[in-house]
């Protein structure tokens, strides 16, 4: 017998991926867009309360800023579900303390990328990163994005700098080098550097280059359109919801475990 569809609501429905969230959930049979809001106040056109939307849904998808989707992971921990899928970046650590305070009592995807070949490619690097070391090879991780982007470096950058970290057996935030400028001094051995570039309508560009004397290995990835994340939070709304509570990512989504 079909299943009934997961009943959807979208948060921060107005902005860039809230969109595109509710195209690609209209046009997928197995879900059914319950409600739509946005912004508190902001209702009408199509859009209800936070509270009359999460009241109809079985998972709320929710790309909007770090502060929002701190909030309405509280919220819906106070009120036992429904469960999220967080495409928001930029968080400090008091937000993610708050996403995984939240965790405790519902169940929450959340990822830097909701990409499937981006998470693909972090385990590649992971694996890279374990077998080239620190010593001879240099990491460092570039990204491109449009000029709305308000945060930097992107949570996939961020995500990628995990991985070389977590390949090495070490912490990223002890090694990460998040900017330069002047006399920077000579590069230490076993730093993560990152590069940042912001222009025009770039949807999202990284590269990882490891760099040792005489040769330079670089992987990247190249995001052509904003519906391919829209179809990466679909797979996690349907894998999240009903789920125990907990804190899930992408490759937990995708099956694709430990690199
Ligand atoms: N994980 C992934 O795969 C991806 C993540 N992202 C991330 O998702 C986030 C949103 O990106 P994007 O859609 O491009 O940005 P937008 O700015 O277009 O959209 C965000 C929307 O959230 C709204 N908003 C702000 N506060 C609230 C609130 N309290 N409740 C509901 N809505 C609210 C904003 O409203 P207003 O317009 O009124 O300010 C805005 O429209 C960013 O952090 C981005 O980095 C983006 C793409 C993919
Ligand atoms: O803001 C964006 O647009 C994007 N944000 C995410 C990030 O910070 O990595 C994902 C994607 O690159 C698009």
């Amino acid at each position: 017998m079909a299943q009934p569809p997961i009943r959807i609501a979208i948060s921060g429905a107005l902005g860039r991926m809230g969109r595109q969230m509710a195209n690609a959930v209209r046009a997928d049979a197995r879900l059914a867009l319950a409600a739509r809001f946005h912004r508190p106040g902001s209702v009408g056109d199509g859009l209800v309360s936070r509270g009359e939307a999460l009241a109809v849904a079985d998972v709320v998808i929710d790309f909007t800023t770090p502060a929002a989707s701190a909030d309405l992971a509280s919220f819906c921990a106070e009120r036992g579900g429904p469960a999220l899928v967080l495409g928001s970046t930029g968080f400090d650590a008091a937000e993610l303390a708050t996403i995984a305070a939240a965790a405790k009592t519902v169940a929450i995807v959340r990822s830097g990328s909701f990409s499937l070949g981006l998470n693909m490619l972090v385990g590649l690097v992971g694996r890279a990163a374990r077998a080239l070391g620190p010593q001879d090879w240099d990491a460092e991780i570039f990204e491109a994005h449009h000029r709305h982007k308000v945060d930097a470096p992107s949570g996939t950058a961020l995500m990628l700098g995990q991985a070389v970290a977590g390949g090495r057996g070490v912490e990223l935030d002890a090694v990460a080098r998040r900017v330069r400028d002047g006399v920077t001094g000579a590069r230490p051995a076993g730093e993560i550097g990152f590069a940042v570039a912001r222009g025009g309508g770039i949807i999202g560009e990284h590269s990882v280059s490891f760099c040792a004397e005489g040769e330079t290995v670089t992987v990247s990835h190249a995001a052509g359109d904003r519906i391919m994340f829209a179809r990466g939070a679909i797979a996690a709304a349907l894998w999240v919801a009903g789920r125990a509570p907990g804190e899930y990512d992408m490759r937990d989504v995708l099956g694709f475990g430990a690199s």
